[in-house]
């Protein structure tokens, strides 16, 4: 379970925040979806999460601890997907998996590896293949297959599907459910409100570091969702 408490971050002390008293929670099985204008505060939210900014006040928690006093303990609990995941491009598929995997602190076998990269949506043909030739979707599925390693309770995800084709959101969109209804709870920052209907729980819009409206999907239209999201921002 992920929670915020009145988190907030102001970058310089005149500037105003970036992330103003956010409250939010995240449980498991729920996906919520962040959707915002450039600069609104979405990655600010996942770097506080992920204990890579400190809050200038309040709490971010990962299962009740707090990111801040707790920086390795919150990380086990997590893993997270880039909108751009940095891999060896010169390593295959198979081999960046093994190497993350292995630097997590986990030793898988080779059958293993193969079905994480399989279950993450990777083409049996490509494993063995060096990175440098995959396309940027086949590269994201190596880093959810990396993020599957961990089996983690929280998954964060900074724009994941920004570049991929539909068919590539789709199955993207497909693996989360599949993660959510084991347990997973999800915290997904994207600009695609149609994605985001389709596989969030709860949509919230932020706007100048402040989450103005939170809405569950099952409730909304793809159409309503972004009748809203455009009255919002
Ligand atoms: N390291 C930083 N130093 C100073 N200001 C920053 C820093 N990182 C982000 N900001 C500012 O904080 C605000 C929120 O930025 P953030 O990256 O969280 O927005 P975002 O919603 O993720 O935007 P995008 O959709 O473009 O990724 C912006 O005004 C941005 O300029």
């Amino acid at each position: 379970m992920l929670q915020a408490i009145n988190l907030t971050k102001q970058y310089a002390p005149d500037a105003p925040p970036a992330l103003d008293s956010l409250n939010l929670t995240v449980a498991p099985g729920e996906i919520f979806c962040l959707l915002g204008q450039n600069g609104a505060g979405k990655t600010t939210t996942i770097n506080l999460f992920l204990g890579f900014l400190q809050p200038t006040s309040g709490q971010a928690l990962i299962n009740g601890l707090t990111v801040a006093e707790h920086p390795q303990e919150t990380k086990k609990f997590l893993a997270y997907l880039p909108e751009t995941v940095l891999l060896y491009p010169n390593l295959s598929g198979l081999e960046n998996l093994d190497f993350f995997a292995s630097l997590a602190g986990f030793t898988l076998s080779t059958d293993e590896l193969r079905s994480l990269l399989v279950r993450a949506g990777l083409q049996a043909e490509a494993h063995k293949r060096p990175l440098g030739g995959y396309s940027k979707g086949m590269r994201q599925k190596v880093g959810i297959a990396i993020a599957l390693t961990k089996q983690a309770k929280v998954l964060l995800l900074d724009e994941p599907t920004s570049g991929l084709d539909p068919k590539a959101s789709n199955e993207f969109s497909e693996l989360l459910t599949q993660l959510s209804a084991d347990g997973t709870a999800i915290l997904m920052a994207t600009h695609d409100i149609f994605r985001s209907k389709e596989v969030g729980t709860h949509i919230g819009i932020m706007r100048a570091g402040h989450l103005v409206e939170t809405l569950p999907a099952a409730d909304l239209t793809a159409n309503e969702l972004e009748a809203i999201y455009l009255q919002t921002v």
